[in-house]
């Protein structure tokens, strides 16, 4: 069975579930939050843009950052976890700002995007950008450029989202807001110190045999087989490979969400397999996507450019 629904940005976040309006309380277990328990209106009604990505203490230095970046008053260092409850997210806010972790793989952002899709409508949220900020294997481009997603693919190299309901497999587009890929390009200018492109992003079900790689615990294939496919998804138009955006991508676009994946590339999988680059290095560029993101929600917001800036990062790295 194919799904699709026109993307409706801007306007308020759509549920696709005619179930919910019967239940007396939503209780959104793995956010440790409800409507029953919280006033998600108050906690949430302002917030315009939604920041996520796999690492919890990312989405810690990413709020922490957003908070220096938009001059609002004290460090940032306090910010409280929203969903200190429970240990599977971790969610922070500052100003009009959000920022969430999802783990690893579609499964887990998965989750974390039903009870989180749900939380914006709960909280008559209207006109939410939400941005997956990663990390990524890229395709033939440098290491360190930052791959902004035209369109998700899986690992066939096509733009959809599969999903088993109920046996059956349900197909969900994966295009993404085109507009707002192209208004993040143009941000890009203002953080020139590393490479900015578009392109397609391919999202797999795992990391070492599902991206091709030969370095996992098994491994069914050639080294010459795995080159293989790597050149022909750089030719189908493949820029950078990592776990979640095709899921993210068509749950967004369903529910009304405007929505960009912005990842940073850690190597070039035309090169190699394991992520050899010091830590320091690779701290430094999982802050990529970050400044991007501050020099895009400053704009929309309407604050001037600051002077170079350097996004924080958690002392874990990616
Ligand atoms: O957002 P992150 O950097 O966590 O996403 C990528 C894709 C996988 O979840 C993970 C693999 O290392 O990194
Ligand atoms: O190669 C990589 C690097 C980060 N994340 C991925 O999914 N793949």
């Amino acid at each position: 069975m194919t799904e699709t629904t026109g993307y409706s940005g801007g306007g308020p976040v759509l549920i696709k579930n005619p179930h919910l309006d019967s239940m007396e309380e939503d209780i959104l277990y793995h956010l440790d939050l409800g409507t029953r328990t919280h006033n998600l209106p108050a906690m949430f009604g302002d917030i315009k843009f939604v920041c996520v990505g796999g690492s919890p203490n990312r989405m810690k230095a990413f709020a922490q950052f957003m908070h220096k970046e938009l001059g609002l008053e004290g460090s940032g260092e306090d910010l409280a976890d929203i969903c200190a409850g429970t240990d599977r997210y971790a969610m922070y806010r500052t100003g009009p700002v959000l920022s969430i972790s999802h783990g690893m793989g579609i499964p887990s952002i998965s989750i974390m995007l039903h009870e989180l899709i749900k939380l914006l409508h709960h909280a008559k949220c209207r006109d939410v950008t939400i941005i997956r900020i990663g990390t990524s294997g890229g395709l033939g481009i440098e290491a360190g450029s930052v791959v902004i997603t035209d369109t998700a693919v899986d690992a066939s190299f096509q733009p959809r989202f599969e999903q088993v309901v109920l046996g059956d497999v349900v197909v969900r587009s994966t295009d993404l807001d085109r507009d707002l890929a192209e208004e993040l390009l143009a941000c890009s200018k203002e953080v020139p110190e590393f490479p900015t492109l578009i392109g397609h992003t391919m999202c797999t079900y795992d990391f070492y045999e599902g991206q091709g790689r030969l370095d996992g615990a098994l491994c069914s294939f050639s080294s010459e087989k795995k080159l293989e496919y790597l050149k022909r998804a750089h030719e189908a138009g493949v820029r950078n490979i990592e776990m979640e955006s095709t899921a993210f991508a068509a749950m967004c676009r369903l529910c009304g969400l405007r929505a960009a994946v912005v990842c940073v590339t850690l190597l070039d999988r035309l090169e190699g397999d394991q992520i050899r680059a010091p830590r320091e290095v690779l701290r430094e560029y999982q802050q990529r996507p970050q400044r991007l993101i501050a020099a895009f929600i400053r704009r929309r917001l309407g604050l001037r450019p600051l002077p170079a800036t350097e996004g924080t990062t958690d002392r874990h790295g990616p």
